[in-house]
């Protein structure tokens, strides 16, 4: 795993990073995984997203790897970068 800053706000098990998102409203949530989605489309690569009326809740992992490959980190990284831009704070501990 890289120890780059990005991912610093992520849980990391042996096969998936996940991470809470406060968005604080369903309506943010949406725009968020909106966002997530181009990124995700652009790099065929997929979170599993759990929308909450106050938080956005999202795993990555590999399934055609059945666990944690760069694909996830670049991704995880790419969807920090979001939420900085969206003002959406992480909290992996909630999780
Ligand atoms: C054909 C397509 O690229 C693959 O099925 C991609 C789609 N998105 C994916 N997303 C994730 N998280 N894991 C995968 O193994 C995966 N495979």
């Amino acid at each position: 795993m890289t120890g780059s800053e990005e991912i610093t706000h992520w849980n990391q098990t042996e096969t998936a990073l996940t991470t809470r998102f406060l968005t604080g409203s369903f309506v943010r949530g949406v725009a968020f995984i909106n966002a997530i989605t181009d990124a995700a489309e652009a790099a065929g690569h997929h979170p599993d997203v759990d929308l909450r009326y106050d938080h956005v809740d999202i795993t990555l992992t590999t399934h055609d790897a059945g666990g944690l490959t760069d694909k996830d980190t670049a991704m995880a990284e790419e969807i920090s970068r979001i939420a900085t831009d969206q003002d959406i704070s992480a909290d992996p501990s909630q999780i």
